[in-house]
């Protein structure tokens, strides 16, 4: 049985304690714009915690995603709130909102250095689209990243698609959703139905805050 350490103050979390010394936690780490969350990315998270036994996932938002060619996203604080609503009923998932508080380019090395120095018995899973492997020659530091101890690359997989990789990545099949928070802003723009792409919750929020209508 796992014990807790409860804090004096009742306001503190309750924080699960390791059993022995030798024990490790398992983070999934999902990074992304999330302009907006979707259920794909609730879907791809979901899947990886399960296939590899994370004890939990956290949605990282970006404040400035390294890629020059994205278009500004909406405030940060916006996302954020959308993310929240779309992971209440989920207890494996969180939120890492380091790259928020850093602000500027959100380049994952300084991120993950910075969390595998805070949380030395954390081991550390970053979520990456099948796709983007291709791309992880041109990242920032890629060759220290993937040199930072505890921190490996998830890949996730269609089934049956390859697995090559200039990188140790680990594998992960996951049925495919081919839709993106692009298409979603599109169909918002369009005045299209945008449910079941995205929670509930999210699409009222959406709504109510009148996001994404040009
Ligand atoms: N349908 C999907 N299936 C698998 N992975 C996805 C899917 N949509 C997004 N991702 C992955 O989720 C992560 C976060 O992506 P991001 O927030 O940029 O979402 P996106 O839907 O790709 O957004 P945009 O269309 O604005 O570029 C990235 O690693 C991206 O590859
Ligand atoms: O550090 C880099 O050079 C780098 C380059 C491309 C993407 N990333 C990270 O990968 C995650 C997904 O990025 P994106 O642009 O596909 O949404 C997000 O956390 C980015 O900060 C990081």
């Amino acid at each position: 049985m796992q014990r807790c350490r409860v804090f004096a103050n009742p306001q503190t979390r309750v924080q699960p304690e390791p059993v022995t010394t030798s024990h490790r936690y398992r983070v999934g780490i999902y990074g992304g714009t999330f302009n907006p969350i979707h259920n794909a990315h609730l879907l791809v998270a979901d899947q990886v915690g399960h296939s590899l036994s994370l004890d939990r996932v956290d949605f990282m938002p970006d404040a400035t995603p390294p890629h020059v060619d994205k278009k500004t996203a909406i405030a940060a604080d916006l996302r954020l709130a959308m993310i929240r609503l779309a992971i209440h009923d989920n207890p494996m998932f969180g939120i890492e909102e380091s790259e928020l508080y850093r602000g500027g380019v959100s380049y994952t090395y300084d991120t993950m250095k910075q969390l595998v120095e805070q949380h030395p018995t954390t081991d550390y899973y970053f979520i990456i689209g099948g796709d983007m492997v291709d791309y992880l020659p041109k990242w920032h530091r890629i060759d220290d990243l993937v040199r930072l101890p505890r921190f490996h690359f998830v890949g996730v997989r269609r089934p049956g698609a390859k697995n090559e990789s200039a990188y140790p990545v680990i594998w992960v099949d996951v049925p495919p959703t081919s839709f993106s928070s692009t298409d979603i802003r599109r169909r918002i723009a369009q005045g299209l139905s945008i449910r079941y792409m995205v929670p509930d919750a999210v699409a009222a929020f959406i709504k109510e805050h009148h996001l994404y209508h040009e």
